[in-house]
């Protein structure tokens, strides 16, 4: 990074934070009342309904169109790999995330068949990749001796992140999934959740890729002594990030706030994409309001991040693979619901009196 961009680092991010407002209410009433009018039990498409009712809220209009859908995949390493917290080694990241190319990774096969465009990004990979290069680093600095990245690095991490999102939304992309390949992610996703919900390591720590007992718990003992070591601010998103994150979850984070001042939903994949939505929250806590989220990953605190964000998790599959797969699982979804609530006829339409004149 140049000296010049590191004096104007942070100006992308404060524009954008000011452009993040609270969702339009009268839209949402619209849609619920439009919801109400179609022939079909009230609310009996329960929590599809309420997300096109958020979705209206985000768009500031009840005519609920997710069309053109994306999928954003942060890809990155970090230094704290070679504390042996991975089941595997740190090349496995280049090679995945170039497989994203080819189209032969889960989330890129998934996004085929969910009809969504995918955006792999190189954002800070420890080797030159064919990705789209938006590279920071050759990866971060080993966080349990100093810190992941510095402060200018974060926001230029989440910079990168806003500027993706505003980039799509200009392009006609009306929803905007997350995603991230990083091999030892989950142990700088623990670390932030750890600090930012005020939790024991040990409860916000899980098998991430796939771990034996043994490495579990050399795991909690070195995500302890980065946060012993650095003491991040709580209140100060970017100091966690600088501190005990990546460049993957900074890149998710300003994919969340700039889909949020585009007006544009964007979804929560899994545990490292809920931990980078939590990230964006303690920066500007409005951002909630334009997260939609997925599933429940099988890492133990993504249900303890996705209650601290107010939310409730649409699937439950067991799933903990990553790459976005969870978040484009529910593009099917999402569509499914746009077409009833616009194609289905209402009880006006039918003739049969709507279920309040019933009562
Ligand atoms: O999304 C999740 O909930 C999730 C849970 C566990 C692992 N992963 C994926 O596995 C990788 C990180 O695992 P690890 O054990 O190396 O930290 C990374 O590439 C993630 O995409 C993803
Ligand atoms: C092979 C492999 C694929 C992945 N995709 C997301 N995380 C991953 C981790 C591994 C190890």
């Amino acid at each position: 990074m140049s000296a010049q961009s590191l004096q104007t680092e942070g100006k992308l991010l404060k524009e954008t934070m000011k452009k993040i407002c609270p969702p339009d209410t009268a839209a949402m009433e619209q849609c619920q009342k439009r919801w109400d009018s179609i022939a079909k039990p009230l609310h009996s498409l329960g929590r599809l309904e309420e997300v096109l009712i958020q979705t209206a809220g985000m768009t500031g209009s009840d005519e609920v169109h997710f069309g053109k859908k994306a999928l954003i995949v942060m890809c990155a390493d970090n230094g704290v790999v070679e504390e042996g917290i991975s089941q595997t080694g740190q090349e496995v990241t280049a090679v995945v995330a170039e497989n994203f190319l080819s189209g032969d990774t889960s989330a890129a096969i998934m996004c085929k068949a969910a009809g969504a465009d995918l955006f792999p990004v190189d954002i800070g990979i420890a080797r030159d990749t064919k990705l789209r290069n938006e590279k920071i680093a050759y990866g971060t600095k080993n966080m349990a001796r100093e810190w992941a990245m510095t402060r200018a690095q974060a926001v230029c991490a989440i910079e990168t992140g806003i500027r993706m999102a505003e980039e799509l939304a200009e392009k006609g992309y009306e929803i905007l999934a997350t995603g991230e390949m990083g091999i030892g992610n989950t142990t700088t996703s623990s670390a932030v959740a750890a600090v930012l919900l005020e939790k024991p390591v040990e409860e916000m720590t899980g098998r991430g890729a796939g771990l034996t007992s043994a490495a579990l718990k050399r795991k909690q003992e070195v995500i302890k002594k980065a946060v012993e070591l650095h003491q991040p601010d709580r209140t100060d998103g970017i100091d966690v990030l600088a501190k005990v994150g990546g460049f993957d979850l900074g890149g998710m984070a300003g994919v969340f706030l700039g889909g949020a001042a585009k007006k544009i939903p964007v979804i929560i994949d899994g545990f490292i994409s809920a931990a980078a939505a939590l990230l964006a929250a303690t920066i500007c806590p409005e951002v909630k309001s334009y997260m939609l989220t997925s599933h429940l990953s099988k890492e133990p605190a993504m249900q303890m991040i996705l209650e601290a964000l107010g939310k409730k998790p649409l699937l439950t599959c067991e799933m903990c693979l990553g790459e976005g797969t969870g978040a484009v699982a529910i593009f099917p979804l999402l569509q499914m619901a746009e077409d009833v609530y616009k194609k289905m006829s209402t009880f006006g339409e039918i003739s049969i009196e709507s279920y309040k004149e019933l009562k």
